[in-house]
């Protein structure tokens, strides 16, 4: 549901129950507070603990545009530092108000431009005309978080059969010495 005015200059953080492809999930979206004058904007905090993460700018304001460019950055540094080279966390980046295209002052091919250098996805919708384009960007964002979670935990166990093949090795090896 689409609600016009609110009150939104503090951090927010909602629950949700949903199912998707037959599992029940739990969701939880932090809305940050960003801070930051003009085209300065940065997040308060570095974000290391979220799964995936929605950056949205508004199509009609050039300067919202250069903060998701910052926040951008900032996402990626925070995962070259955790992720180590491993697949990345999934980013959406979202260019909001494409009712307001009259007054556009991004252009569609800019947003999907700078998507394409962070490797993210990019979409434009109008969260006042459309509730289900929103519903449909995070659910294939929660599908995404689904397999990155998937892939790290693989990764985790085959690094950890690894290590157990490398200790019977050695201690096969210490038997064979020893007889
Ligand atoms: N025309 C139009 N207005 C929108 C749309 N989405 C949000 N708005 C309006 O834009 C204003 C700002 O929306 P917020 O959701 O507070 O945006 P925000 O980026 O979280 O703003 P901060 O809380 O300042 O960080 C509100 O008045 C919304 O009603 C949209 O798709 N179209």
């Amino acid at each position: 549901r689409f609600i016009g005015e609110y009150a939104s200059n503090t951090n927010s953080l909602y629950h949700k129950r949903l199912s998707i492809d037959g599992r029940q999930l739990n969701l939880e979206v932090f809305d940050p507070c960003s801070q930051g004058s003009e085209a300065r904007c940065i997040l308060e905090e570095p974000v290391d603990w979220a799964d995936g993460f929605v950056v949205v700018y508004n199509i009609s304001d050039r300067t919202s545009f250069i903060n998701a460019k910052n926040i951008l950055r900032q996402i990626r540094e925070t995962r070259m530092e955790n992720c180590k080279g491993s697949m990345d966390v999934p980013v959406c980046l979202v260019g909001n108000k494409q009712d307001l295209c009259h007054a556009r002052q991004v252009r569609e091919d800019e947003g999907r431009g700078l998507a394409q250098e962070n490797r993210c996805n990019f979409q434009e919708v109008s969260a006042a005309e459309s509730y289900q384009d929103i519903a449909n960007l995070f659910t294939q964002l929660i599908r995404q978080v689904m397999e990155h979670l998937k892939y790290r935990a693989d990764r985790r166990r085959y690094s950890g059969s690894k290590s157990m093949a490398k200790l019977i090795n050695n201690v096969f090896g210490k038997r064979r010495k020893s007889v």
